[in-house]
Order: C-alpha cells, then sequence, then structure tokens
C-alpha cells in the first residue's frame, strides 16, 4: 500500500482535552446487541456470515458480536482478525501509510458474506487497506463494513451498512474508543486537540 494522507492530530503525539462521553459501557452494549440483530435480519439468519476485527479494537467488537449472533441463531459463528498497523513517516504525521501485517485471518472467506469490523471510520483509508488484505486471503461472496462509531471526514468512497453511532466531528476532535479487552475501561469519548 503506497498512500499518503493528512491524518487526524495522532492521539500519540498531540495533548487532548475530554469534552465529552458519547456513549458508556451499557450504551456500547446496548449498540452491539442491536447490530448483531441487524446483521442477522440483513442476512437472513448467519449460516454464511464470517466476521473479520480489524486490530486492535475491531477485534474485541467481532468476537463480541460473534457471542451475540451465535446466541441469537443458536450455531457458532466464524471470526477473524486482520492486522493494519500506520506506518508514520515521522512524528508530525503528515504522511501516513496504512500497512497490512501479514498473518492468518483464521478461516476461509472465500464465498462467505463478510462483516468486516472496525471501531471508528473516518477517512476510510484503513479499510481501504484492510480490503486489499482481505482479498489476498480469498473471494468473499460480499463484504460489509461495520463500525462503532462513524465519524464523518471521508477521503475515499467508503460506507458502512451497519453503525452504531453517527457523530458529526471536526477535524480537530478525536474519537477515542475504549474497550475493556484492551484498555480495561469501557466507553466512548468525545476529544478536542488542546491549544
Ligand atoms: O478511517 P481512518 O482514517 O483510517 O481511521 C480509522 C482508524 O483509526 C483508528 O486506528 P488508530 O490509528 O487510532 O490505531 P489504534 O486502533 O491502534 O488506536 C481506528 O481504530 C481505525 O482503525
Ligand atoms: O477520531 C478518530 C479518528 C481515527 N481513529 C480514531 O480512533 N479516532
Amino acid at each position: 500500500m503506497s498512500e499518503t494522507t493528512t491524518p487526524a492530530p495522532s492521539t500519540k503525539t498531540s495533548k487532548l482535552r475530554e469534552k465529552g462521553r458519547l456513549m458508556s459501557a451499557s450504551e456500547i452494549e446496548r449498540t452491539l446487541v442491536r447490530l448483531a440483530h441487524e446483521i442477522v435480519e440483513r442476512n437472513n439468519g448467519a449460516a454464511n456470515v464470517g466476521l473479520v476485527g480489524i486490530k486492535r479494537r475491531g477485534v474485541p467488537l467481532a468476537e463480541r458480536l460473534g457471542k451475540l449472533i451465535t446466541n441469537i441463531e443458536k450455531q457458532p459463528v466464524d471470526v477473524g482478525t486482520l492486522d493494519i498497523s500506520f506506518y508514520r513517516d515521522d512524528l508530525t504525521t503528515r504522511d501516513v501509510r496504512p500497512v497490512v501485517e501479514k498473518g492468518e485471518l483464521g478461516f476461509d472467506v472465500t464465498g462467505r458474506d463478510i462483516i468486516l469490523m472496525d471501531d471508528v471510520l473516518y477517512t476510510g483509508r484503513t479499510i481501504r487497506a484492510a480490503l486489499d488484505a482481505l482479498f489476498d486471503h480469498g473471494r468473499p461472496k460480499s463484504v460489509q463494513l461495520l463500525v462503532l462509531i462513524d465519524r464523518g471526514h471521508r477521503e475515499l468512497p467508503i460506507e458502512a451498512k451497519f453503525i452504531g453511532r453517527i457523530v458529526p466531528t471536526s477535524r480537530r476532535e478525536i474519537i477515542e474508543v475504549k474497550l475493556r479487552e484492551i484498555d480495561n475501561d469501557e466507553q466512548v469519548l468525545l476529544m478536542e486537540l488542546a491549544d
């Protein structure tokens, strides 16, 4: 993947201040229950569905949705992982390239209805890289995108089919999704770059 863009201000190099909480733990849970039902409804069940989470926070989302769908449909659902990391050329973050890390996805995606999932959808570049990576593993029948938060500012023609919450944002704002499996915390915060 050789592609450049001007990213959101990096949470790793910039001072951020909290503007408010967008979702609590119980709101995240209820949203995932709703999304599980939507996936089943729009795919006429889950027999051909496979879930693929993008590291890092797409992975616990995929695992949780896998359990929820299994409970609804009373049959197991395949859950896999794609590892997309960002290569930042310098710490001023003017130049960012999504990099696909080599590794097993976990199941054969060929002919399957794949629900690709991540925590935040912003420019769409992570998803674009994930789609390339997914097709390196096989040829799905369909790929449907699920995100917990859609914050707008797309730079590519990529849209989610399943959305937890649409949050209009400015480019100075950042969505921080915290999940207990990774962050030992569970909430969604709206942050802003401090002056
Ligand atoms: O639509 P995009 O502009 O590609 O942005 C969305 C991506 O940004 C975040 O990852 P981040 O780089 O913050 O890494 P992290 O998940 O490891 O914190 C988020 O988890 C998405 O994967
Ligand atoms: O606000 C943003 C933008 C990209 N990725 C995030 O996690 N939050």
